[in-house]
């Protein structure tokens, strides 16, 4: 039996797909898999036996990623599946910024109670009569799953839309229209747009990107969407700037005790990726993935171990695996553990990413399990060695 932990509510969509090799448990303990969201495991005790850690989600900053592998844990993400809640939340915020929306509405529900009200709204509401998107400049930095969805989108929408990505992956810029102007520096793009909106993971490179530099560089009344990290914005540059009107909407989807106090700022309850179509999406993703690591110790969309189909399971003899880090001669130390045992390697394949490497051998008997493993286990360099 291979037992899975759930450190946050996933969809049963998901959990539905464990078939009856798997139980579910309350005990981290023995967990072989955890699925995860936003849970933050930096402080968590991980189990000896985990091999696997499944983020239904993008980000991954809640999860201690050079621990794990170190440890030989794998773990996965799920890119995109989760993007078209956030954009359709994202174009949504476009909308709060421009127009009085929370201010109109808020205005509305003080006056409940006056029998005039229809009247006075013909007064009142001048004050929250905003201006239009169309034809405004959407500066989006970060072009990836949800960031090219947004720049579409947006362009659809009659703006014109500049990105900003210096490591864009293929996929997304074929995926993206030919209107969205591309920019090579971050400050021409901060120069020259009246909208932004941040979708970048939450790493050394990004964090504290939006600065007092960065917002000096804004044009006066600018709108500053962040449905991506609180991390990724200078909270006491963003309140100045919100302050002196540098900044006319900062409209974010992380509560913090500090965004909470910023005069304007529009503050959601991390609603992004909350729909049940992509929760659902999520959790099915991470379930295949892990699932199919386990069983078959194939990696797709990990953050922190290199992909490798290694193919279907040998009909006899035994799948070894072996996460390790890329250093050279470690290819033919776990070569010569199996020919020292007289072993012969059917199929096998390597594969590399960072710091990281990954190496399965298709055996063409059962594993000698005791001696091979050991001498596995011991060459310096090796993380994990598994053997299915
Ligand atoms: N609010 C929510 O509920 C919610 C939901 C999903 C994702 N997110 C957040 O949004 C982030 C983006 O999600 P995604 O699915 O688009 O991820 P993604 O990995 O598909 O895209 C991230 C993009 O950021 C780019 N990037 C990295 N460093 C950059 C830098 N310094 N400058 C500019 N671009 C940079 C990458 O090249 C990549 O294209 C996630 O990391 C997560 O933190 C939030
Ligand atoms: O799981 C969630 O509720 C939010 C996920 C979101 O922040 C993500 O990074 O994918």
């Amino acid at each position: 039996m291979r037992y899975i932990h759930c450190l946050n509510n996933i969809s049963a969509k998901g959990t539905d797909l464990l078939t009856d090799a798997y139980e579910l448990t309350d005990d981290l303990s023995r967990a072989e898999g955890i699925l995860v969201r936003s849970a933050a495991m930096h402080d968590l005790e991980l189990p000896k036996c985990l091999r696997a850690v499944a983020r239904a989600g993008a980000g991954v900053n809640n999860i201690p990623l050079e621990h794990c592998s170190q440890k030989g844990v794998v773990v996965f993400n799920t890119p995109g599946a989760n993007a078209n809640a956030v954009k359709e939340l994202v174009i949504g915020a476009l909308m709060l910024g421009s127009r009085g929306i929370v201010e109109g509405i808020e205005w509305c529900r003080a006056n409940a109670d006056d029998p005039n009200i229809a009247k006075a709204v013909e007064k009142a509401k001048k004050q929250f009569a905003g201006r239009e998107i169309l034809g405004k400049k959407l500066g989006v930095i970060g072009l990836g799953a949800i960031g090219a969805q947004v720049a579409n989108a947006a362009v659809d929408l009659g703006m014109d839309v500049y990105g900003y990505d210096p490591y864009v992956s293929l996929g997304a810029a074929w995926s993206m229209s030919s209107a969205v102007h591309h920019v090579t520096e971050l400050d021409e793009l901060l120069r020259t747009c009246d909208y932004f909106t941040i979708h970048v993971p939450a790493v050394e490179e990004t964090i504290g990107m939006i600065d007092e530099r960065a917002c000096s560089l804004m044009k006066d009344g600018a709108v500053f969407l962040n449905f991506s990290r609180d991390t990724l914005v200078d909270n006491d540059a963003m309140a100045a700037a919100l302050e002196s009107g540098k900044v006319h909407a900062y409209i974010t989807d992380f509560a913090t005790p500090e965004v909470m106090r910023m005069k304007g700022a529009v503050v959601l309850p991390h609603l992004g990726a909350s729909t049940e179509e992509a929760e659902e999406n999520c959790a099915m993703m991470a379930v295949r993935q892990m699932m199919d690591y386990l069983e078959r110790g194939a990696i797709v969309n990990s953050v922190n171990y290199p992909a490798c189909d290694p193919g279907p399971m040998p009909e006899i003899g035994s799948r070894v695996c072996v996460l390790h880090e890329n250093v050279p001669n470690m290819i033919s130390q776990i070569a010569t553990a199996f020919g020292e045992a007289n072993v012969n390697i059917g199929n096998m394949v390597n594969k590399a990413r960072g710091e990281y490497a990954y190496t399965c051998l298709d055996l063409d008997q059962e594993m000698p399990y005791d001696a091979v493993k050991k001498q596995l286990g011991g060459i310096a360099g090796v993380r994990r060695v598994r053997v299915l």
